[in-house]
Formats: C-alpha cells, structure tokens, sequence
C-alpha cells in the first residue's frame, strides 16, 4: 500500500463508517456510481457533513478536558493534601481550644505545623540520641510480620531520595544495555563491589532496574565500565521512572560527554581530514603497543575460559553474528581501541566520507561508495548535489535493459535473444561481480531466476583466457558488457578489442550495436570504441575502482545473469550495513561515552583494530564464498597497503594486511599445517547457519594441544614435539543466518568498511593507488621496448642487467609473436 493509498484510507475512517464504503470505494470511477439514486446522494451528502461536524465537535470537546483534566487533578490533590496535613494535628489543637476548620479557621496552621514538626524530627535523628531512639524503633518494627514489610518498603524508597549519600540511597542514575543489544534499561546505582576472580580483580555496581515503579526491580551487577552515567540527578531518575519515562529530557547527555566540546560533537571542521601528527606518536597508540606485549602473557584458552569476557565479544546485527572472542583481547583492549579510535579521530572521517568529502585528498574525490546502494530517497551530496537521483536513474536504466535481454525483448543481429554474457574487466571492474555471482550461485531462488542464463567473466589478457571464455560460445546469442572505469587499462581493451573481432568476424561490423555495452565512467572514450552511448552505463569517479561492485559494475552483469529484484536484495544488505555503520545513534553513542564502552554498533570495527595487531589476516570459507578471497585481497591490500599518511609523511609502522584463503576444506588440506604450528595469522572463519560452522577448527588454533595431554593419551614420546600445538592463534568468526542475495551484500559492506576503519586508524588514504599506477606504467614501459625490438630490432636498453637479460631471452624466444597484438583471437 502506498503512502497515498494510506492517506485516503484514513481520511475514510475519519468521515465514512466502514460498513457502508464499498470494497472499491478508493477506485471508483464517477460513471461507476451514476447508477445510485439522486436522493441517497444528497442523503449521504448530509450524513458526511453531519459526521464531519460531530467530528470536529468531540475533537474539541477531548482537546478542552485534555487540558483542564492535569489542572483540576492537581488543584484537587494539592487542596486535599494540605487539608489532610492541616487535619494531622488538629486533635492538639481542639485540645487547646483552637478550631481550624471551625468558624475561626486559621487556614494553614496544622500545615506549618507539620512541616515544622518534620523539620525537627530530621534535626533530632541526625543526632546521636535520634539515631539510637530511631534503631530501638526500627528493632520493634521489625518483628512485626506485616508491619515490617510495609516498614522496608517504604524506607528503601525514602533512603532512595536521601540527601545522606552515606546511607544505602540511589547513588546516581545510571543507563545500562538491558535487556538485550541495541536496548537500554533505567536504573540507579546503589553500590560499588569488587569481584575477585583468578584473573584478577574487577569493580562492579550494583544497579537497581525498577520494574515496577519504584517499589519492584531487578538489581544488576554490571562492571563500572559498562555503565552510561546520564547527566541526570536521582530525583530526576526517580521522576522519570514514576513518570513511566514522560519527564525524559528529550536530549540527554553523559557525564563523560562534557569533556567533549560541543563543537566537536556534531560539526567536523571540513578543512583537514586530520593533524598531520601520526598515529603511533599519541598515547592511545603507545598505551595498546604496551598493553599488547602484555596479553600475550595470557593464553587463548584462559581468555576463553572467562564466559563473561566471550560474551561481551559476541555480537548480533539484522541476522549476521560476529564472535571475537578469540582474538587475543580482553574488555580493557577493546577500551584501549576505542581511545586509539578517538585519537585517530574515526568518527570524524566516517561523517567525512558520508557527507561527500573529498577525503581522497591525492586524486581530488570523494568516496561515496555508499550512495551506490543508498534508499531511493536518500540524501548524499558530493559538492553540493544530491547523487542518488543519478544512482537510481543508472539503476532503473539497468533494471529495464536487463528485463529486455531477460525477456526476449533485446535480442541479437539475427535474432536470437541474447542468453549468455561475457564481462570484461579487471581488477575492481572484475573480482566484486565474481565474488558476487558466484556466491549467488547457490542461493536457491537467484539460480532459479538464472535458469538458461550464463555468465562469464573475463580478465585475463592470455589467450588461453579468451580461447577459454568463448569455446562453446556462439556471438549470436552472447551479450559482451565491456567495464573499465577508466575504458583505457590495457588488459581490458585488448579484450574487447578481441571480442569485437569475434562478433565481428561472425555476425559483421553493425552487430557490434547489438552485442555490446559497456559500462564506464568515461563515456566519450566508450563511443569512440564504437559502443553506443545508448547502450552504456555510467558511474563516477566518486567510485573508486575496487568499491565499484554495487555500481553497474557489478549490478547490470549481475542483473542479467539473475535479474534485477535479486540485486536489488544485495544492494539492500550492503545498504543496512551502511545505515548501521554511519547511524546517527551510532554517532551518538560513541561520541557521548568517548568511546570508553564497547557498543554493539562500534564494534563490527573493532574487529579489525584487533586483526591489526599482528597486520595479518586469512579467510577461510565456504566454497560458494571462495570468490571473495581475491575481492577482499584487492580491496584491503590495494587500499592499505601505503608507505604514507595520508599527508605524505613516511609512516614509521607497517599498514596493510597479507589476505589469502581458500573455500572450504581446500584450506585444511593446502596451508593450515602453518596457521597451525607455523607462523601465527590471525584467520577470519566466515560461516553460514544453513551450511557449516567451523567452530573446531577456530578452538583448534586457541586452544593447541599441550604435551600433558598428548601424554595421557600414550602418544609416543619422540611424537610428542611434533603433535604438540602451541594455539593461541586468534581468529575471528562471522556466521550469517543463509547465504542469499541480501546477506552477501552485508558481507561486501563489512569488509569495505573494516578496510576503510583500517585506513582511517592508520591516517593513511585508502582510496587512492599510486602504487598500481607505477606497475601500469612500468609495465608500458616493456611494451615499448617489446614493440620497438620486434618492428624496428631496437635493442633492449635503460633497465638494469636482470631485466636486460630476461628481456631479450623472451624475444629471442617468441620471434613469431606479432608486434604489439590488437586482438587475442585464437589463432585455431
Ligand atoms: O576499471 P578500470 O579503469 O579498467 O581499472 C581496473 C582496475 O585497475 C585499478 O586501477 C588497478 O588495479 C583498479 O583500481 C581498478 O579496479
């Protein structure tokens, strides 16, 4: 039901009585309802106006009670109270022949009097002699079965409010996530306890929850740290548990939150991403080097043995759970990362890249990877412009063009509709779409939609690759989809170049029309290849390459193969990603407590703080994942792997994680002898419900295998060094619920933003690539040569001997390859 249709549905409910509205009522056509006599519409006509004034009448007639009914109930009690407190001491002063209701009614005079009367009773307690009177009454009471009870009772609450901070009252209000992630409970502290435990000693309040006002709760024993302290006084807290939670202010900060200049709260100054100082020179950073050489005195498996500590590292979001608590932290590591992130100032940079900042500072761009998949209502501006419009707009292109070939609608020069597609790309502009398709593969409603459709991929420039992509092919029937952001990386235009041909030479020069797109940033460079500009889907170079799969990139192949609804799923997982990642309560959680506390929506980066530790990471996999090894690989390691900060000061530590990993068990029987025993990698186990978890494998590499315990199990003494595992190797664990379209979007999502976090910390730029453009134009470089040598017999010179040598040895050697190749047809 649309916004409108609900609109008019309620506006029938307000004039019309439901059982006289038709079923069709809302579509009724005016020649429809002729038929109804003239009478019953005039009928009809003053019961509307009748109901439309009887309407508008007990509308204003509620409005006035609203507002007199709290008035003359606080008249009420307020009048009665004083007469009941007027009435307390009345019998004293009948007794003394003074009628204060009488005729001589002294309004007020029992009232002072019991206030007077209270005032002393307090004087005289506070005292030594009041204090040893009220404990032999208190004794008395006691005793008494009922009386006792209502006694306790009511002196809990009255001690609640005590200005005596000494005796047991509500020390402070406090807020605590109860009871579950993502909730909050009310609560005051009441007292402080130490925990003594083998690990050492913790702190922890006692919180009183009231469930029931004031007189029934819950009492908590939550450590110190994870409490939130509100500015808020315990008559406050009391005020707005009687309340039922009415007198809340509608803004509330932390204590800690004032130390926070305001301005620093919700404007970021839009001048520099960050102070040029690095990292590694601020305390945080030297405070988790320290505490690091310090965990490690501690073994996995102690960690582990602390259910409290797993518990607090297992966290929960829109159906995906991360489990890190077998990375080697504890609580006070996650506090250290969080005080390392506001050094870093994270959430700044975060706020940057949403709004449209032009954070990749060396080529000038935004990144705004994230509009890709934005609602189609969303707001992201880059240099003052909303872009999702123009997002949408490449998407419903897509959307439609994909229906078409899907349909039958597009077909090809012969007409033949077009079942197959080749995607040619590389880099960005090939491993997300792979990763993505071939985790799709297995989703059971995207292989159905995919049914009689295929989808190939090629990047390569070897032969053998394109030899490979068409065997089997027939032009007639495939869809070649050119995507290089750029149109000019060598690889790629070789290829379409040589497809071109293909199509070409089979089904003549005009076909090219109509089996061929592209998709580019650079649609003038598009046409000139002879694509029509019709038949292109553009991007922008707010998009970097690698962060480019939710673009049409990735979304019209995609689309082609498993039809739009399906990415549209994908692009709505990576998208609840990006909610949850930039959420203003995010924000405002982590900036109102410093950080000081791990929160559920901080911590899918934390993660990645951790696995920083030791720089290196591996996945392991299930085998319709195993595509997004070498995605990850290139955005993690295109991205982070730099020398600099991101203001171009030589960096004293290593950035950048190594990533590799296999699908599956192809792992267990290739490299995880060496996770095992070898050198220590901190390994991401990525795990779907409905498939397998491989929890023994993570408890494995935590826990190892003592000589003790081999020893009772009679292993052979010479064995026993070779048998032995050390564990204490930490790993994370991500399990989804399934593996459909919507979830691997949320994967992508995590890991593009556990890389940027990475970036981020490390005050590097993780959106440019210089080091890539430095391979492209060495390798440009040889091509020269190699096409110099074969056309004109130029020697090999201006590389060094190695490269010389090697050089000339391959020309010698492929004396019959053309000059320089413009197709790479199989030569059959
Ligand atoms: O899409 P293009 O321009 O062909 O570039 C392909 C790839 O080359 C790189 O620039 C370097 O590998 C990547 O960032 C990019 O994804």
């Amino acid at each position: 039901m649309t916004t409108r249709d609900m609109e008019i549905e309620g506006d029938l409910e307000l004039l019309i009585p439901v059982a006289e509205i038709p079923q069709n009522a809302k579509c009724r056509t005016p020649s429809s309802s002729s038929t109804v006599g003239s009478s019953s519409h005039r009928l009809s006509g003053l019961e509307a106006i009748s109901k439309v004034v009887r309407s508008w009448a007990s509308k204003k007639f509620m409005t006035g009670c609203v507002i007199l009914l709290p008035i003359a109930v606080t008249f009420y009690i307020t009048w009665g109270f004083v007469h009941f407190v007027d009435g307390f001491f009345s019998p004293v002063y009948d007794h003394l022949g003074i009628n204060i209701f009488g005729k001589y009614n002294i309004a007020g005079l029992g009232f002072a009097t019991s206030i007077t009367f209270i005032f002393l009773v307090g004087i005289f307690m506070s005292s030594w002699l009041g204090a040893s009177v009220l404990t032999i009454g208190e004794w008395f009471i006691k005793k008494m079965p009922l009386v006792s009870y209502i006694y306790s009772s009511s002196k809990q609450i009255s001690a609640a409010i005590s200005p005596d901070q000494t005796t047991n009252a509500f020390k402070e209000v406090a807020i605590i996530r109860h009871p579950r992630i993502g909730e909050y409970a009310f609560g005051f502290i009441t007292s402080t306890v130490i925990l003594q435990r083998s690990m050492g000693e913790e702190e922890l309040c006692c919180v009183y929850v009231p469930t029931n006002h004031l007189y029934v709760g819950d009492i908590f024993l939550i450590s110190t740290k994870d409490i939130l302290r509100p500015n808020l006084s315990v008559r406050e807290g009391i005020e707005i548990i009687i309340s039922g939670g009415m007198s809340v202010p509608q803004i509330m900060t932390t204590k800690d939150a004032q130390t926070i200049p305001a301005a620093r709260l919700f404007k970021y100054p839009s001048s520099k991403m960050a102070s040029s100082a690095l990292i590694c020179d601020t305390q945080p950073w030297k405070n988790l080097k320290a505490h690091v050489e310090d965990i490690k005195k501690t073994h996995l498996r102690d960690l582990l043995s602390d259910t409290e500590r797993c518990n607090s590292m297992m966290v929960e979001f829109d159906g995906i759970v991360l489990d890190y608590s077998r990375q080697q932290a504890t609580v006070d590591t996650v506090d250290k990362l969080y005080n390392l992130a506001e050094a870093a100032h994270l959430q700044e940079k975060i706020h940057r890249m949403f709004n449209g900042e032009r954070i990749n500072s060396t080529e000038n761009r935004s990144v705004l990877h994230v509009a890709l998949r934005a609602p189609r209502n969303a707001v992201i501006n880059s240099d003052g412009k909303n872009v999702v419009p123009d997002v949408w707009n490449v998407l419903d292109k897509i959307k439609e063009f994909s229906e078409r070939v899907r349909n039958g609608s597009w077909v090809g020069a012969t007409g033949k509709p077009l079942t197959n597609v080749i995607a040619i790309g590389i880099g960005g502009s090939f491993l997300g779409p792979l990763f993505v398709h071939t985790a799709l593969q297995t989703d059971p409603e995207a292989s159905r939609f995919a049914k009689g459709r295929q989808l190939q991929f090629l990047a390569n420039v070897d032969p053998i690759d394109v030899a490979k992509n068409i065997a089997g092919l027939s032009p007639e029937t495939t869809l070649v989809v050119v995507v290089s952001k750029t149109f000019t990386t060598a690889e790629t235009m070789l290829n379409a170049r040589t497809l071109r041909a293909w199509i070409s030479k089979e089904l003549g020069p005009s076909a090219v029309a109509k089996h061929m797109v592209a998709v580019s940033t650079n649609l003038t460079l598009v046409e000139k290849f002879g694509i029509d500009p019709n038949n292109a889907f553009a991007f922008w170079d707010w998009v970097g390459g690698r962060y480019s799969v939710c673009s049409a990139v990735g979304v019209l192949p995609l689309s082609l193969q498993y039809g739009f609804s399906i990415v549209e799923k994908f692009l709505k997982g990576a998208s609840s990603i990006d909610q949850h990642f930039s959420s203003a309560s995010f924000e405002k959680i982590f900036l109102e407590n410093q950080a000081a506390s791990g929160t559920f929506r901080f911590v899918e980066r934390m993660e990645c703080f951790i696995s920083w530790i030791s720089c290196k990471s591996h996945l392991t996999l299930l085998p319709s994942l195993g595509e997004i090894c070498p995605h990850i690989q290139q955005v993690s390691m295109e991205s982070n792997g730099k020398g600099v900060s991101i203001d171009g000061v030589p960096l004293p530590f290593e950035t950048g994680e190594i990533d590799f990993g296999e699908p599956g068990t192809n792992g267990q029987h290739s490299f995880y002898q060496l996770i095992h025993q070898g050198r220590v990698i901190p390994c991401d186990f990525i795990g779907v419900v409905k498939s397998q978890q491989p929890v023994y494998l993570e408890d494995a590499l935590a826990y190892g295998k003592t000589a003790e315990q081999l020893q009772k199990e009679n292993v052979q003494q010479h064995l026993i060094p070779h048998k032995t595992f050390s564990g204490n190797r930490p790993s994370l664990c991500i399990l989804l619920s399934s593996l459909d379209a919507y979830r691997i979007g949320q994967l992508l999502a995590i890991y593009e933003h556990r890389v940027a976090v990475q970036g981020f910390i490390w005050g590097i730029n993780s959106f440019d690539q210089w080091g890539v453009e430095l391979g492209k134009s060495l390798a440009t470089q040889v091509r020269k040569q190699l096409n110099a040598s074969r056309t004109k017999g130029e020697p090999v010179e201006g590389f060094n001997f190695s490269t010389t040598t090697m050089l000339t040895r391959y020309l010698e050697e492929s004396s019959d390859v053309p000059a320089d190749p413009q197709t790479l047809l199989p030569r059959i």
